[in-house]
């Protein structure tokens, strides 16, 4: 594929070299009378990792399903790694990773068996596949259950193991869905630090996840979907210079609100009603805006305790949307 597309920031740049990422444009696919996906262009690049971000039914898994050749789309094209699914599912399920948003698990097979049966069906041999279950199970830190049956395992157990499974075959593209779903605070930390890891290795990563905040420190590039269709696709960076909303709760409110009013900064207040502090709320148009406006409020001497963005930067442009499509 050799051609110009939309890209985060829209800028018509040359959009591939063609032997990398995943390239989607223009995908649709019906089940019946429902349009599961009307109008979906997705672009996500190697060796990054790029947020899929959608509310419930809008479209996420369907994509999901196509990108991991699981499902034929109505139209649009697809190319994994310049490979087209659609002609050539073997060879894209060989470079890819995926990992369902709910495991199935083999009830009456270990952990260790499970990983040894799917490496084998990559057509790893007996000893590697052992060998690639064991590094896999020790990455997850399930090493210790690695002979309990998978009906034992709990939900964030069960995860682990399926992002162990997806991992296998080493990936160059890794699909997950919601893969932090179910997961302790440590392990959350642990994916996370694993999947950029993934991604500085040069594997192109997608991550479906309904946990913003949590994507602000793993995406590089966020794509963005409802009612089956693109509706937004941005970097975290871009993400990070848009208008955003900022609290800055002080110790005098008049003081401050003396200082937004004289430099025509626009805020919603809320005093607190057991002294004279208080919040205002303000809409700043960057992060270098509010920089420069923390230091000032600093340097006039207006006792500030607390200066923090209101939302997440995917957060933000999530919830404007929302009310752009609603
Ligand atoms: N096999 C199917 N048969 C009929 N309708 C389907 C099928 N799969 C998905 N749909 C419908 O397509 C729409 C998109 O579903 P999909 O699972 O892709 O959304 P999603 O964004 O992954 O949702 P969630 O965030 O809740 O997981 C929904 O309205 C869903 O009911």
């Amino acid at each position: 594929m050799d051609s110009t597309f939309p890209t985060p920031g829209h800028l018509p740049v040359k959009a591939h070299d063609p032997g990398t990422g995943i390239v989607a444009l223009g995908l649709a696919r019906s089940f019946g009378t429902v349009k599961a996906v009307e109008s979906i262009d997705f672009i996500a690049a190697a060796g990054k990792v790029t947020a899929l971000i959608g509310p419930n039914g809008s479209g996420k898994t369907t994509l999901l399903l196509m990108l991991a050749s699981l499902l034929r789309p109505d139209s649009g094209s697809i190319r994994i790694q310049g490979i087209d699914p659609e002609q050539d599912a073997r060879s894209v399920r060989a470079i890819l990773g995926w990992m369902p948003d709910t495991l199935g698990v083999w009830e009456s097979l270990t952990s260790r068996e499970i990983l040894t049966t799917v490496g084998s069906l990559y057509g790893l041999g007996k000893a590697h596949a052992r060998a690639r279950a064991a590094e896999l199970l020790e990455m997850v830190e399930l090493s210790v259950l690695a002979d309990t049956p998978g009906r034992v395992l709990s939900r964030g157990q069960a995860q682990r193991l399926s992002l162990a499974r997806a991992l296998i075959n080493d990936p160059q593209v890794l699909l997950l869905d919601e893969p932090a779903s179910g997961l302790d605070p440590g392990a959350r930390v642990q994916l996370r630090m694993l999947i950029r890891d993934l991604a500085a290795s040069g594997k192109t990563v997608v991550i479906s996840s309904h946990v913003l905040v949590e994507l602000d420190e793993m995406a590089d590039a966020a794509v963005f979907v409802s009612k089956g269709r693109t509706v937004r696709s941005q970097t975290l960076a871009e993400a990070g210079a848009q208008v955003r909303g900022y609290t800055i709760g002080v110790l005098d409110l008049p003081a401050l609100r003396r200082f937004l009013e004289s430099t025509s900064v626009a805020a919603v207040y809320q005093p607190n009603l057991e002294n004279v502090g208080g919040t205002a709320k303000v809409k700043l148009p960057g992060e270098s805006q509010a920089t420069e406006l923390l230091a000032a409020l600093v340097r006039e001497g207006v006792p500030v305790s607390a200066f923090a963005p209101s939302s997440g930067l995917l957060e933000e442009t999530y919830l404007s949307l929302e009310g752009g499509t609603k």
